[in-house]
């Protein structure tokens, strides 16, 4: 059967547990599908999948371990037989200039580091290790055996000061999304990646109240912030449309944020 819808699907998504990855977990059981949730052990993805009845279950997940990644998987093919879509929302931000002139403080290397290591690393761990499940699945009649769906952000072509970390994690997934679209084709799985713009989420609501007032204001239409079933209902489209591959989609109100 061509995948043309989510009923029946396994799905496994990473930051399961909150924000845009929470909504996407919601849409999918909503929809017919079962999901893996996976997130931080401390996070509240235990009471999400509780929630969501005997179609979710939680793994907990720190995304840049091999190991917990594995067992994820091992739980998606233990309970629900397989995998065929992979989602990446797990993400962290920080906002920190390159060099603060007022404070004479450098940029922490640490810092750095940890953002592209659970961003882009984080999500390269879960691609590499879920399409092995997924290149089990027998190939529909168009050849496909599943899809992996990235987070990026809009602040991968215009981050805003102090974000630097955050876009250079940003747009390296923007640019493995074709390399690794490629890399998968001959197995029939594709891949794309979601340039979220500003969403009603826990890590949005962590920005400064000034400049959370001032991006909403910047929105050219709708003027508002995404509504997380709005990213949820994008990659519910990227899994209905089989020819959407290697690409990455902007959803963002036409927001272009300014310095
Ligand atoms: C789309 C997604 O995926 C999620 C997102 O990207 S959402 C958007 C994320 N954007 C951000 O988080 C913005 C991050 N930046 C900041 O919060 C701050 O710039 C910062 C904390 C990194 C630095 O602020 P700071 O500590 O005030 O830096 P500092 O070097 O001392 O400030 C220098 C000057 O720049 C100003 N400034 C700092 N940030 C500013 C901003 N975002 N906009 C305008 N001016 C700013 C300061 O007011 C200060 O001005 P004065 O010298 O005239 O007083
Ligand atoms: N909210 C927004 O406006 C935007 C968000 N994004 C991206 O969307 C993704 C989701 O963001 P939100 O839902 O807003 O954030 P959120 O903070 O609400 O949710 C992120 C989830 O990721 C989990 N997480 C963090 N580190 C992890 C790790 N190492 N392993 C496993 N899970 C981990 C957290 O526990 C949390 O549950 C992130 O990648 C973020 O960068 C991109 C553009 C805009």
């Amino acid at each position: 059967m061509p995948i043309r819808n989510l009923k029946g699907l396994v799905g496994l998504v990473t930051g399961g547990a909150s924000g845009l990855g929470k909504a996407t977990v919601e849409r999918f059981v909503r929809q017919g599908a079962r999901v893996i949730l996976c997130d931080l052990e401390k996070s509240a993805g235990k009471d999400v999948a509780d929630n969501l009845g005997d179609n979710c279950i939680f793994s907990p997940t720190n995304v840049t371990s091999e190991a917990d990644v594995k067992k994820a998987l091992e739980i998606a093919k233990d309970k629900f037989g397989k995998l065929d879509v992979a989602v990446n929302c797990a993400g962290i931000g920080i906002a920190f200039k390159t060099y603060n002139f007022n404070k004479k403080l450098p940029h922490n290397l640490e810092d750095f580091a940890e953002v592209i290591t659970v961003n882009t690393v984080g999500s390269f761990n879960v691609i590499r290790l879920a399409v092995g499940l997924i290149g089990e699945n027998e190939p529909d009649a168009d050849g496909q055996r599943g899809v992996v769906i990235n987070t990026s952000s809009v602040a991968a072509f215009d981050g805003q000061m102090g974000q630097a970390a955050y876009s250079a994690s940003k747009g390296a997934i923007v640019g493995m999304t074709l390399p690794i679209a490629r890399d998968l084709a001959n197995q029939g799985i594709r891949c794309c990646t979601i340039a979220p713009g500003l969403f009603n989420t826990p890590l949005l609501a962590s920005l400064p109240e000034k400049v959370q007032t001032y991006l909403a204001s910047t929105i050219p239409f709708p003027k508002r912030l995404g509504d997380p079933d709005e990213y949820a209902h994008m990659v519910q489209t990227i899994v209905e449309n089989p020819y959407l591959n290697g690409e990455v989609i902007r959803v963002d109100g036409s927001i272009r944020m300014m310095a």
